[in-house]
Parts: C-alpha cells; sequence; structure tokens
C-alpha cells in the first residue's frame, strides 16, 4: 500500500497535497513526492523520507500552479533504499505525463520486457510504477491522437491499459494541458475515492481522511474498472472501462492499513475492527475461560478498537498497559527486519502496574512476522505480568501478498507452515487466540451488501485476480531477494534478513 492523492483547483494545490499527505502517511513512510502542473508544466520534488522532512519550505514554493499529484510510498516492488523509485513517475510523451500507484503489478517482469521489445520503451528502474506509466502512455499515444483530448479517448486508452496489466492498482495520473485521470483495478482491490470542496475543487485520494482532513466532502468510491477524468474546465467525465467488475477490497485494510476514521466502499474502519473485536471475544470464550483473564490491554495503535469491543463483550476491564512513542513510525511496514525490531522497544514501553501480579490478555490486529507479539510478550512478562495471553484480530497470516502489501514470501511469515501450538510457543505466550477467517470476512461484509467479496489472501491462500502463476511468486521472491542484497551492501540491513531466515531470532 502507499497514500496517493490528486487536486484539480483554481487555487494553488502545494499545501494542499501536503497535507492530504500527512493525512495519509500511514500508509507510506519509505518516500514521498508531490508534482504540480502551471500551464503545460511541471514541477516535481520528490525523495526518501517522511513528507515532514522530505519537503522543505524552499521545495514548496518551488511547487506551484493548481492542479497536482501527491505519494506517499511504502515499497512492494524495486527498491526500497532508491531514490529514483520514489514516485510520482513522469515521462514526456504523450503530453506529459505524470502518475502516482497504490498496488502492486504481478506481471510487470513481463510488460517490462515487452515494453521494449515491442513498444520500444526503456524502463529505468526496478518499480513496477515504472513499467504502468510506460503503459497508459503508450495506450494513450495510440487513443488520443486528437488534440484536445476526449474523455473517449482516455477511457479507450483506460481500457487497453487494463488489459495489459495484471494485478491491483489504484491510479492518479495527470496529462499535461488536459486534465486529472484516475482509475482502479477492476476487483477494486486498492482503495481510491474522491471528493469536492465548497470552491468546485475536486480531490482523489486513496482513503476518505484526506479529504474529510483538507475540508472536501466524499462523493463517492471510485468503482472497481472505472475511470475517472477531470477536464481542466472541472468537467468531471466517469466510464466503467472493464467488462466484467467486481468488488473485493483487501481485507487488510480493515485489519490494519487504513486509518479508522476512514470510510472505504461504503465500510467504516472503525466498525469494521469493532466487530472483529466481537467475533474473537466469541472465539476466545469458546477456547478458554474469560474469568482467567484480569485485564485486556490492546498492542497500540492498530489493535485498539478491536481489543475495546472484545473488553466489553468478556465484561472484563480494558486498560492502556503500552505507551507508544508517538515519533517512531509503523513498524510493520519498515523496510528490513533489523529496524523492525529495534523499533518495537523504541516504540512500546510497558506501565508496571497494569501488568504486576495480573493475567494480561494483549490484542493486537494481526501477527504477521511475529517481530511485535515476540517483543511485547516478553515485555509484558519483565513488567511483572503472572499469565500473558495473546489474541490477534486478524486470523494466521499464512500466504504471501502479492497485491500490495509487503510480505512476498511465505518464509517470512510466522504461521507459513506452523500450527498455533508452535506459534505460540514461538512467541512464548501462555495462550493464542486467532481470528476465524469466515466469521472475519462475515462480519466485515455485512457492513457493505451486495459486495462481491474480499481480497484476503493472505489469510485464506487465494488470490483474487486468478491469473497468479507459481512462476510470478518466484519472480517476487527472487526479486525480493537480490533487491535485499544490494540494499544490504548499501544500508545495512537487508529487506530480505528476515527473522524466520536468520534462525528464528524473531
Ligand atoms: O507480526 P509483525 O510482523 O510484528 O506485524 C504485525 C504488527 O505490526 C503492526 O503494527 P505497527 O507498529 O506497524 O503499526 P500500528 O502502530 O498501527 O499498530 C500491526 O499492528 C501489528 O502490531
Ligand atoms: N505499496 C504500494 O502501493 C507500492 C506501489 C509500487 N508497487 C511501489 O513499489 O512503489
Ligand atoms: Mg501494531
Amino acid at each position: 500500500m502507499c497514500g496517493i492523492v490528486g487536486v484539480i483547483s483554481k487555487q494553488p494545490v502545494n499545501q494542499l497535497i501536503y497535507d492530504a499527505l500527512l493525512l495519509l502517511q500511514h500508509r507510506g513512510q519509505d518516500a514521498a513526492g508531490i508534482v504540480t502542473m502551471q500551464g503545460n508544466k511541471c514541477f516535481m520534488h520528490k525523495a526518501r523520507g517522511m513528507v515532514r522532512d522530505v519537503f522543505r519550505t524552499r521545495n514548496m514554493r518551488a511547487l506551484p500552479g493548481s492542479i497536482g499529484l501527491g505519494q506517499v510510498r511504502y515499497p512492494t516492488a524495486g527498491n526500497a533504499y532508491s531514490e529514483e523509485e520514489a514516485q510520482p513517475f513522469y515521462v514526456n510523451a504523450p503530453f506529459g505525463l505524470v502518475l502516482v500507484h497504490n498496488g502492486n503489478l504481478t506481471n510487470a517482469h513481463a510488460l517490462k520486457k515487452e515494453l521494449f521489445d515491442v513498444d520500444r520503451r526503456h524502463i529505468n528502474t526496478e518499480s513496477d510504477t515504472e513499467v504502468l506509466i510506460n503503459v497508459v502512455a503508450h495506450e494513450l499515444e495510440r487513443a488520443a491522437r486528437e488534440v484536445p483530448v476526449t474523455p473517449e479517448a482516455v477511457f479507450k486508452a483506460v481500457a487497453a491499459v487494463q488489459k495489459r496489466i495484471k494485478g491491483s492498482y489504484a491510479v492518479i495520473a495527470l496529462i499535461a494541458g488536459h486534465g486529472l485521470l484516475a482509475f482502479r483495478d477492476p476487483f477494486g482491490i486498492r482503495p481510491l475515492c474522491f471528493g469536492q470542496a465548497d470552491n468546485g475543487e475536486f480531490m482523489v485520494a486513496s482513503e476518505s481522511v484526506a479529504l474529510e482532513g483538507t475540508g472536501h466532502k466524499l462523493v463517492r468510491d471510485v468503482a472497481p474498472g472505472e475511470a475517472l477524468f477531470i477536464d481542466m474546465n472541472g468537467q468531471v467525465h466517469t466510464q466503467q472501462c472493464n467488462d466484467s467488475p467486481s468488488l473485493n477490497p483487501c481485507m487488510f485494510e480493515f485489519v490494519y492499513l487504513a486509518r479508522p476514521d476512514s470510510v472505504m466502499d461504503g465500510i467504516s474502519v472503525y466498525q469494521a475492527r469493532l466487530n472483529m473485536g466481537e467475533t474473537l471475544a466469541q472465539r476466545l470464550i469458546s477456547t478458554m475461560p474469560p474469568s482467567d483473564i484480569d485485564v485486556v490491554i490492546p498492542i497500540p495503535e492498530s489493535s485498539r478498537p478491536s481489543a475495546m469491543q472484545l473488553a466489553h463483550k468478556i465484561g472484563k476491564p480494558y486498560r492502556e498497559g503500552f505507551v507508544k512513542n508517538r515519533y517512531v513510525g509503523r513498524t510493520f511496514i519498515m523496510p528490513g527486519q533489523g529496524v523492525r525490531k529495534k523499533s518495537v522497544r523504541q516504540k512500546l514501553n510497558a506501565i508496571g502496574l497494569e501488568f504486576k501480579n495480573r493475567n494480561v490478555l494483549l490484542v493486537d490486529d494481526s501477527i504477521v512476522r511475529g517481530t511485535t507479539s515476540k517483543e511485547i510478550v516478553q515485555m509484558a512478562r519483565e513488567a511483572g505480568a503472572k499469565k500473558v495471553y495473546l489474541a490477534s484480530a486478524a486470523p494466521p497470516v499464512r500466504f504471501p501478498n502479492v497485491y500490495g502489501i509487503d510480505m512476498p514470501t511465505s518464509e517470512e511469515l510466522i504461521a507459513h507452515n506452523r500450527s498455533i501450538e508452535e506459534i505460540r510457543q514461538y512467541i512464548g505466550a501462555d495462550a493464542l487466540i486467532y481470528q476465524d477467517v469466515d466469521a472475519m470476512k462475515r462480519v466485515v461484509g455485512a457492513l457493505r451488501p451486495g459486495l462481491d467479496g474480499f481480497e484476503a489472501s493472505c489469510f485464506d491462500g487465494r488470490y483474487i485476480t486468478g491469473d497468479v502463476s507459481a512462476e510470478d511468486f518466484a519472480t517476487l521472491k527472487e526479486q525480493r531477494e537480490s533487491q535485499g542484497k544490494g540494499a544490504e551492501e548499501e544500508e545495512g540491513p537487508a529487506r530480505t534478513r528476515l527473522a524466520l531466515q536468520s534462525g528464528g531470532e524473531g
């Protein structure tokens, strides 16, 4: 996942895009970028780091214009340490095109070759987004020969792009002198919505929180397979570009990625997490007597709503036993296991009196590599807990994700090829309770009647696009391994040096 935003206005948009990126910072911490357009000229600044560090006053001053895009990156393809792979991407033909992308193309490798051999286009990085912008450019070149560019021509190009690319994508692009284009993959895996301010200005963004926090009213989500084109006069054109779209949002957005105050595809993320807490409580009650538990403690940040609801349901006190250092970012989306592990202790500290001589139930939203849980269980014991139970509001994460969450190999997942008992032992908890996959789908799905399903492959092993081959998995793994090697030479902890590969030392 990454956070993306696009604005078309009559006023300068640099500050507005910056503000929206801050609201989307939880979706990507590795790099940030903004592009603006004044007339037909593009102005861009992008670099590695968090939004606050990437943009200084001088950079902001150099971003004039009333139309623009922004992105916060959490890499899933390419190299986390590469500045060139920060977004937006730019190509100069046709017209001048800039693009931001949230998602992951599963056929990027094959497309890169095809672009070179057939379309005569050179890709200079390992980023799938550079592949994507070149496919868009090529199809736009073919479809939009006349000027001014008509919405029909743009939609024709999007339909052609959708036929070529596979995987997940929410995309926002600017076509110099013509307008803003946004489109979403036909399975609706990654989120995308748009809204409008009182002054008529339009914003397209990954999450509704970016709209609300910048004074825009949510109009609606972009539908799976749909394209939205806002021309330079602010006229909105939309068209379904796919023959068989279906809505299967990524379940992990509701579990962890999105902010709880966002509404995605009509589902309140907060309500989804409360519901998960409710079913987790039922599961717990059927597994162990709640009377053994003295107190329920969330593992901040994302597990709070689920933990709160669980505590309410089992009739036990909900306490804040860990304090979070607000200056440390999200650990799961950090590149490299070394930095993740160190950050758990930097990020969370126990309040002794909530643990001393108590049987505590710790609740997390998910257990992925086990980095957080293993450290936290140990911290609870060090703080004096008698028994430490652990509950996860998500089911075991057993399968790699190929749609924009950085878990490309099964080996790095603590639950892969391990029984619940083996995981419990590894983490060091006295009991371990997991959410049930079907219960989770049922209670989150109930919030949006008419949903076709969820992209929940990391939990159930079903890849919704139906076209991910064993070869694709192997390529992803291979890419990750070779990139990790390069990064290690440059930067220390490699992205591949994962808990389970280094002898299970979490
Ligand atoms: O099993 P792991 O590999 O450790 O990953 C899972 C953990 O990572 C996330 O927390 P994170 O610190 O990223 O963000 P949060 O503050 O939003 O909870 C998530 O909420 C879990 O706590
Ligand atoms: N998490 C994402 O959406 C990543 C976008 C893109 N695949 C990249 O690696 O930059
Ligand atoms: Mg967490």
